[in-house]
């Protein structure tokens, strides 16, 4: 269950202050879509995401969940149906993790058992055993056990619109790694509306679908995929904001299954030297990769030095990035060997298909704004 979220023309002038903080902003947020909003220190980022729950009123425009307009509904009615996450979790110190991702539950009046089996529901789906937490409090947790707990709490009552607002600032960088990826596991299931707030473009590029790039007043600067922003930056600004690398974060975005892969000489361990010499000889490579009786791939070895053959390092998946790729073509020094479900060899990325990837997305991206 999802919604779309659309903002007409929404301003918020606070009171005594002469600039609004965020100036006649529309935008359309697509159900079951992850929008991130990313932008400088004080752009009004938090100000346009909590008129969504409207914790903030906007000053003029509207805005419509599934078309219903925000305002014809009870404040805490409708914040009851949207889920909130924030940094430091939020949570309440004097309840148990039980209770606090019972909270909303609770309010909308569902029996105790059917809290209690979700809760025990929720603290299982961010990964924490309930048995284990369900009876702390908040200052017994980790900070990164708090934000999953604040995220259990802001879907407990399975809201089709999930506002989370710099969720995992907090944390150390292994830590929030971590939190992201179990937010993209737990999106994939889901498919809520997610509406989430970071002034960090590596994170929003990792967890958007699409990304909002805001300048000063919430200003939409570009508006778009990852993929999109990466390859072709509105203007000065929001590539300042990409920062460098462009073009290494988009080998995060893509797979290698993605790829054409290149094929290497192959011959089996079994092969005497000779054998394998004479394959090589017939084609244009100097080395050969070697597979053991499953397929799997074992060894390279060089035309010129036949009897010792050089381990494979790791090999990469289908669904591994093109920066994981990238990182084993560096260190074999040439390709990264792409193997299958069973490990068994199934080709080759080399640099051609990275650097042709990187070129294709610019191109791609270069056409759509012409
Ligand atoms: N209650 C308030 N009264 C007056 N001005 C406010 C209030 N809350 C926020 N502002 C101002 O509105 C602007 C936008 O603030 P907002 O918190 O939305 O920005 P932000 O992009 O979320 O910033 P940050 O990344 O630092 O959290 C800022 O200039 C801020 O100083």
């Amino acid at each position: 269950m999802a919604s779309e979220i659309q903002l007409f023309d929404v301003t918020k002038r606070y009171a005594g202050v002469q600039t609004p903080a965020v100036e006649s902003v529309s935008m359309t947020i697509p159900a079951g879509e992850t929008v991130v909003l990313v932008g400088p220190s004080g752009c009004g980022k938090t100000t346009t995401m909590r008129m969504i729950n409207r914790l903030i009123e906007p000053t003029s425009g509207r805005i419509t969940i599934d078309g219903e307009d925000t305002l014809s509904l009870n404040p805490d009615e409708l914040r009851r149906g949207i889920g909130y996450a924030i940094q430091q979790a939020g949570l309440f110190p004097h309840l148990t993790v039980g209770q606090n991702v019972g909270t909303v539950p609770g309010l909308l009046g569902w029996s105790r058992a059917k809290v209690s089996d979700r809760v025990d529901e929720m603290l299982d789906l961010v990964g924490l055993d309930p048995a284990e937490f369900r009876d702390r409090y908040p200052r017994q947790l980790s900070g990164g056990q708090q934000q999953r707990v604040g995220v259990a709490r802001a879907l407990a009552a399975d809201p089709p619109v999930l506002l989370m607002d710099e969720p995992f600032g907090a944390v150390d960088p292994i830590t929030r790694g971590n939190l992201q990826d179990e937010l993209m596991r737990l999106q994939s299931e889901l498919r809520k509306t997610i509406v989430f707030v970071t002034h960090d473009f590596d994170e929003a590029v990792k967890v958007g679908d699409r990304i909002a790039v805001l300048g000063p007043r919430s200003q939409l600067l570009q508006y778009d995929t990852p993929e999109a922003i990466l390859a072709n930056p509105a203007d000065d600004t929001v590539a300042g904001f990409v920062g460098a690398g462009a073009s290494l974060k988009q080998l995060r975005l893509r797979r290698v299954r993605e790829v054409e892969l290149s094929q290497a000489v192959t011959a089996s361990v079994t092969d005497p030297p000779a054998e394998v010499g004479r394959r090589l000889a017939a084609s244009e490579h100097r080395y050969a990769l070697l597979l053991d009786v499953r397929n799997r791939p074992v060894s390279w070895v060089n035309a010129r030095d036949l009897g010792r053959p050089q381990p494979v390092g790791a090999p990469v998946s289908l669904q591994s990035t093109l920066q994981d790729a990238l990182e084993a073509i560096l260190t074999e020094g040439g390709a990264a060997v792409v193997t299958g479900a069973r490990g068994e060899y199934v080709g080759l990325v080399e640099m051609d298909a990275v650097i042709g990837t990187v070129q294709k997305l610019r191109d791609e991206h270069a056409e759509v704004d012409a």
